[in-house]
């Protein structure tokens, strides 16, 4: 195998060698989705190739079949202008692909060069000096600068990614995969990993870079690819990134990425606002609120929601919408500001008394948070109400009158399950949801929120959502609609707000124009 130097005299980016890996016809099917359908694609040495696309369009899939990690069902991977499926993690390594994740891979309580020498047999394991002073050449080849000596679990995650591609280098990569690699490194981080990006390209290198961050694709990427439900929908190609100028090439990436149609190619028809009347009072209200508690932090997040809205909340998973979600039902403390329920702050209260002021909340953990697999299915429709009557008196279980609100529910509900004592956990996922939604939506609410209420669900399970998500809006309840679904939320919300590490990056109207906007904002290119 050629070391990067090598190849970077041998052959700069010429076009005219094949590519490092070329995808033809490229299909992956999962049950019930085709999360990769018939992609065409090239990887080049010396380039940058940028994947991107909404969650779920199908971009670790791609990649999880260059790593090993899964197979094609259809089409060919030619290595080197050779057909070679990549049949597993260690042929991956063979070939020279390698893959940096999100989260480092190494071992926080070992050495660097205790990391760079694992996994490998004592009889290969070159000495430790040796292999220190091959890392810090390496290292130095690609302008970084490390410590072999330094234990990983003191490096910031920036630099435990370097330690990665510097140990990549060191086996022999010539093809990096970068999945979602800045997604959790500060800005200086992520911009020092750009620029290493590019020294690597300079190299030789062929490099993947998956990320939701526009600015990063248009000023890193030699090449742009866009996948959307699976398909590629065009890209942006070496002379196009060169000829247009960053603003607008981040506009015909974001419009490749989320179209100026819905996803069936209809013209997008908006809900009705003139149907909520923002002269009234409004339900709920979000006045300066911080969390501080969570996994993203929540800050200064302000907006107010009207009975009968549907008011959506997109962004990229992880971008703080959980905590939003179980910050307003009260699982997650408020750290400053105030959320105020039909002109009562509810910040202090507890889940129970939030619950009996009408606020509800159907979880996308159906069967984590949302309900006790083990139990039956009559019980989980009554978990919140444990204890209290009619269902239980003086303590004790009123067996009637909980089989009677379970097979109720199974009737409104359309809950296809083989016996109302069924454990929920034996259910399907869409009829775990129906569950949820039977237990949520019962008596009068006030304000729901539905957390990504469709996901994993199949089309008649996602139209029987979507009906009693306008329904609870319809009966007067101020709805909280979070998704990742871009289309889901242009069909329901009237307005839609968009999260981005923890804020409210914009509110839109649903009106002609929001997707791109929405999208903007979503892939930070609005900023
Ligand atoms: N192991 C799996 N089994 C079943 N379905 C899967 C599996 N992995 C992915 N999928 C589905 O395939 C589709 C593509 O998912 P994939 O993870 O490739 O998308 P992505 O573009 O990487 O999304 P994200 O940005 O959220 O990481 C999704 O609908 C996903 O639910």
């Amino acid at each position: 195998m050629l070391d990067a130097q090598t190849r970077a005299t041998a052959r700069p980016s010429g076009t005219e060698a094949p590519p490092i890996v070329a995808f033809e016809g490229v299909t992956k099917r999962y049950p019930g989705i085709i999360a990769n359908d018939s992609i065409d694609m090239e990887f080049r040495a010396g380039e940058v190739h940028v994947l991107l696309g909404e969650n779920g369009a199908g971009k670790s899939t791609l990649v999880s079949m260059l790593s090993g990690l899964q197979q094609p069902d259809g089409g060919r991977i030619l290595i080197d202008g050779v057909e070679r499926p990549v049949g597993s993690p260690s042929e991956a390594l063979e070939i020279g692909i390698s893959t940096v994740f999100q989260h480092s891979m190494l071992v926080p309580s070992l050495t660097l060069v205790e990391n760079a020498t694992l996994g490998r047999a004592w009889w290969q394991r070159p000495d430790r000096a040796g292999t220190a002073q091959a890392m810090k050449a390496a290292a130095e080849r690609i302008g970084v600068n490390l410590d072999p000596m330094a234990v990983t679990g003191d490096l910031s995650l920036g630099e435990r990614q370097q330690a990665e591609i510097t140990r990549a280098l060191m086996r022999g990569a010539r093809f990096l995969i970068l999945d979602e690699a800045t997604a959790m490194l500060t800005p200086n981080d992520a911009a020092r990993l750009g620029e290493l990006m590019r020294r690597l390209a300079a190299e030789g290198m062929a490099v993947v870079f998956i990320t939701h961050k526009l600015n990063e694709a248009v000023a890193y990427g030699d090449r742009i690819s866009v996948l959307r439900l699976g398909k590629k929908v065009g890209g942006l190609t070496p002379d196009a990134l060169k000829t247009l100028d960053p603003q607008e090439a981040t506009n015909e990436v974001v419009r490749l990425m989320f179209g100026t149609r819905d996803a069936a190619g209809a013209e997008e028809e908006h809900p009705d606002s003139t149907t909520v009347d923002r002269a009234a009072k409004p339900t709920l209200e979000l006045l300066a609120v911080y969390a501080e508690a969570g996994r993203v932090p929540l800050q200064n997040l302000e907006f107010k929601v009207w009975p009968g809205e549907i008011f959506g909340i997109a962004g990229i998973d992880g971008n703080g919408q959980k905590q939003l979600a179980e910050t307003i039902s009260g699982q997650a403390p408020v750290s400053d500001g105030r959320i105020v329920l039909d002109g009562a702050y509810i910040d202090r209260m507890t889940i129970g008394q939030r619950r009996e002021k009408g606020l509800r909340y159907v979880t996308d953990d159906r069967l984590g948070e949302g309900t006790v697999g083990t139990f039956p299915m009559s019980i989980n429709l009554l978990l919140k109400e444990i204890g209290q009557a009619p269902y239980w008196r003086g303590g004790l279980e009123q067996p009637e009158a909980i089989r009677e609100n379970a097979r109720r529910k199974v009737t409104d509900f359309d809950i296809r399950t083989p016996s109302i004592d069924t454990p929920v956990g034996k259910l399907s996922g869409g009829n775990i949801q129906k569950v949820l939604l039977a237990r949520e939506l019962a008596g009068s609410s006030r304000v729901v929120i539905f957390e990504k209420p469709t996901y994993g669900l199949d089309l008649a399970n996602i139209a029987a959502t979507q009906m009693r998500i306008r329904e609870a809006a319809k009966s007067g309840a101020a709805v909280i609609l979070i998704s990742t679904e871009l289309d889901e939320l242009l069909a329901l919300s009237h307005r839609i707000a968009v999260m981005d590490q923890g804020r409210i990056a914009g509110i839109v109207e649903n009106e002609d124009g929001a997707r791109h906007t929405i999208g903007a904002l979503m892939s930070g290119a609005a900023k």
